[in-house]
């Protein structure tokens, strides 16, 4: 059973993430991971911590020369903002008169709606929302896509590639029907500015956060993630926590702002007619079985198709608007508003390699139930001996070998 953890506060002194049940015989070292750590600084619209900070990688357990061994998999990434946070988030007790005039060292006693704030003040009992934002932040997400590295690693190795766009920022989206990235578009995608596939929407999208930000505003936005050669069955159709949809939906939902999830064509294909909204099944050309269309994303019954997963997240506008929304002071109960710092106008780019990570890490675990092992290699065979005796088309299944049996060479003495 593939398992993660994630660990650290935003202004602590560094993030850790463990990821546990992946095989030996990975490729996976630094450079992997700060490859994708810097793809999630990227996108417009982001706030001034991403421009002066980095997140300083290491691998701390796990991996020998560059390839995993088998255990568990610690990184670690560094907060360089750090040093100016030291005594306001000191684990050891620190002397209130030294943190005087440290940074953001005032009680935080105006919770902003819309953030963890004052719903987890009163859970955990704190007077003010500094205990509560540091874990609440979304620099936590830097661990999971650290995490997620390793998971594409082992998917890459096995032919399954995943890649993200930005479908909306506020109300300028997409247009349906615009053609979806592949793997092979990453670099174009990463280096527009809102990470967005279609050039003129993302001009539309610029012009919507530079009005955002003038405005004193927030946005939110759609991701869509898709994934290439999943090989059908993974997840299942048998109990309600094994249905792949459902645990990509847990996983895109538990990343901070995201509010609704979508498999394939999701919350469309309820205004359609069936006949419009399902996937046929046929032949092409050389007798294969295809689908003549993907609407349902990759995913029936629980199970992977066989076709490409694709999911879309939505993400609510970031809750600290600078033209601050009402509260309540909970240090003298007075009406205010909520209390304001830096912070980013849209982080939908962001959400978007967010997203990929968690999709990632959902279908390693998947893939490795289905053809677990130890080592790489092992995984391997175990995929290419699936694929290999999938039942036929035209095995008739009263016949010797395919009672039921869905692999006939098993029954046949083979394998
Ligand atoms: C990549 C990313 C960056 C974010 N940046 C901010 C931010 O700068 N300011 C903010 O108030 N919220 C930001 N958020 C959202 C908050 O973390 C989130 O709204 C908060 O933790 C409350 O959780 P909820 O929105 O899921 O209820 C960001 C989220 C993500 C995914
Ligand atoms: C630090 C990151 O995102 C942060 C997420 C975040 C929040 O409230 O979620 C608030 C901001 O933090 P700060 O107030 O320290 O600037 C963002 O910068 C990051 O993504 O690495």
């Amino acid at each position: 059973m593939l398992r993660w953890l994630t660990s650290g506060e935003s202004h602590g002194k560094s993030l850790i993430g463990i990821i546990e049940g992946l095989p030996a015989g990975v490729e996976l070292n630094t450079s992997h991971i700060d490859k994708t750590l810097a793809r999630r600084r990227l996108g417009y619209g982001r706030g001034a911590r991403m421009k002066f900070e980095r997140d300083k990688v290491q691998l701390l357990a796990g991996v020998r020369h560059g390839t995993t061994m088998g255990g568990p998999l610690t990184i670690e990434i560094a907060n360089t903002e750090w040093p100016k946070w030291e005594k306001v988030m000191s684990a050891d007790p620190v002397d209130p008169a030294e943190i005087e005039g440290q940074a953001r060292s005032a009680p935080l006693t105006r919770p902003r709606p819309g953030h963890a704030d004052y719903p987890g003040m009163q859970k955990y009992g704190f007077t003010e929302a500094r205990s509560v934002l540091e874990r609440a932040s979304a620099r936590e997400t830097a661990t999971r896509v650290a995490l997620g590295t390793a998971a594409s690693q082992l998917l890459n190795a096995l032919g399954i590639t995943t890649v993200s766009h930005t479908a909306a920022v506020g109300a300028v989206s997409v247009p349906e029907d615009s053609g979806l990235p592949t793997a092979a578009d990453v670099e174009v995608l990463d280096a527009d500015p809102l990470r967005c596939f279609h050039p003129q929407t993302s001009e539309a999208m610029v012009a919507e956060v530079d009005a955002a930000h003038k405005a004193g505003e927030t946005l939110g936005g759609l991701v869509e993630v898709i994934v290439d050669g999943v090989p059908p069955g993974l997840g299942s159709y048998v109990h309600w926590d094994r249905r792949l949809d459902s645990r990509l939906a847990g996983a895109l939902m538990s990343i901070q702002a995201i509010k609704g999830v979508e498999i394939g064509d999701g919350f469309r294909t309820a205004a359609r007619r069936g006949s419009e909204a399902h996937d046929e099944i046929a032949l092409n050309d050389e007798g294969r079985v295809i689908r003549t269309t993907n609407r349902a994303g990759g995913i029936e019954g629980g199970m992977s198709n066989g076709e490409s997963v694709r999911v879309r997240a939505a993400m609510k506008p970031i809750a600290t608007v600078p033209r601050p929304l009402r509260t309540v002071d909970t240090a003298t109960g007075e009406a205010t508003t909520a209390h304001h710092q830096r912070s980013d106008v849209c982080a939908v780019p962001a959400a978007g390699v967010v997203a990929e990570a968690m999709v990632s890490l959902v279908i390693a675990q998947a893939v490795l139930e289905k053809f677990g092992g130890d080592s790489l290699a092992e995984v391997k065979r175990n995929l290419a001996s699936y694929l290999k005796n999938l039942p036929p088309l035209g095995a008739n299944p009263q016949a010797a070998g395919h009672d039921g049996d869905p692999i006939p060479s098993l029954t046949k003495g083979g394998v």
